[in-house]
């Protein structure tokens, strides 16, 4: 998402709890922000746990710092799986994944939306949910809810924002090549594959497609809207 954002010209605050990754991201864009404290303006990389509030907070913080502006894009991509049946699933693995994948995009999108107002800068909001959260899967109690959940939020947000110029929308990927679906039991993977209309898991680059033009005056009227990036699978 980054890499095709700084294609389309954006400069790119790369944020991960692996701040390490961040700053790897942000040497795939090229230029002199790959390390901490970057010029101004140029990309840059930071640390946060998004489902700490403090966390949350200080990031908004350094951003507007070091690009004098709140962000115009905030993409919410953090996400885990702590997967297991629901007859056996720790309350642990369920509080986990709410917390990250739920309440992190709410802590975001609250504090991004918090710095636009006051700023009173127009902006576009894209969480990535999961086409899991429409449909449901077999292990996946707590993730299934927190994308669901995503969904909700977002619907919600775009009402509230809509006057001040932000947009709202979120994105549900399928089956999607990263190392989320690595951990997927190969007979599982073998199985679902066979059930996607276009017979192939999809690439990272066909979810940044569509967050690119969510991100952009091309979807300047669509708020709101839950955007499947699945090759079909449960359309
Ligand atoms: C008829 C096939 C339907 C497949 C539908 C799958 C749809 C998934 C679309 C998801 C697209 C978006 C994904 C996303 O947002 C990113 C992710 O979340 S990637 C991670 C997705 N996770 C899963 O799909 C769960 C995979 N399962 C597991 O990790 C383990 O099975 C689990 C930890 C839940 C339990 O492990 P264990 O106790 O070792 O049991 P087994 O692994 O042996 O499984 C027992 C039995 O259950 C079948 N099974 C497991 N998961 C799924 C599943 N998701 N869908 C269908 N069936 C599943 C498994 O095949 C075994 O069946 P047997 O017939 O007994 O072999
Ligand atoms: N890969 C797939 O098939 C699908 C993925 N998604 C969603 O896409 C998003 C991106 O996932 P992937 O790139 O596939 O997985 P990934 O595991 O490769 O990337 C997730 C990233 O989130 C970061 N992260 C985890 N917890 C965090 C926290 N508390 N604070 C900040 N960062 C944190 C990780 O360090 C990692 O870099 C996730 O929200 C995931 O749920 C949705 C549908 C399908």
């Amino acid at each position: 998402v980054g890499v095709r954002l700084a294609a389309e010209g954006a400069t790119v605050a790369a944020c991960d709890l692996d701040g390490a990754a961040a700053r790897e991201t942000v040497r795939l864009l090229g230029g002199p922000g790959s390390d901490e404290g970057a010029p101004r303006g140029a990309h840059a990389a930071f640390q946060a746990d998004v489902s700490e509030a403090g966390a949350v907070r200080r990031l908004l913080d350094q951003v507007q710092a070091c690009f004098s502006r709140p962000p115009s894009v905030v993409v919410s991509c953090a996400g885990i799986t702590r997967d297991e049946f629901l007859l056996h699933m720790s309350e642990d693995d369920w509080d986990r994944v709410i917390a990250v994948n739920l309440k992190g995009i709410f802590l975001v999108t609250q504090a991004a939306a918090q710095a636009l107002v006051s700023s009173g800068c127009p902006g576009s909001i894209i969480n990535i949910s999961s086409i899991v959260g429409k449909v449901g899967n077999v292990g996946q109690t707590n993730y299934a809810a927190s994308k669901a959940g995503v969904v909700g939020l977002t619907q919600t947000a775009a009402r509230e924002l809509g006057r001040h110029g932000i947009r709202c929308n979120s994105v549900l990927p399928g089956f999607i090549k990263t190392p989320m679906t690595q951990k997927v039991p190969q007979k599982v993977l073998d199985k679902v594959t066979g059930m996607i209309p276009m017979g192939h898991m999809g690439d990272p680059e066909d979810v940044a497609d569509v967050v690119a033009f969510l991100a952009s005056e091309d979807s300047g009227y669509i708020t709101g809207a839950s955007v499947e990036v699945t090759g079909g699978l449960f359309m």
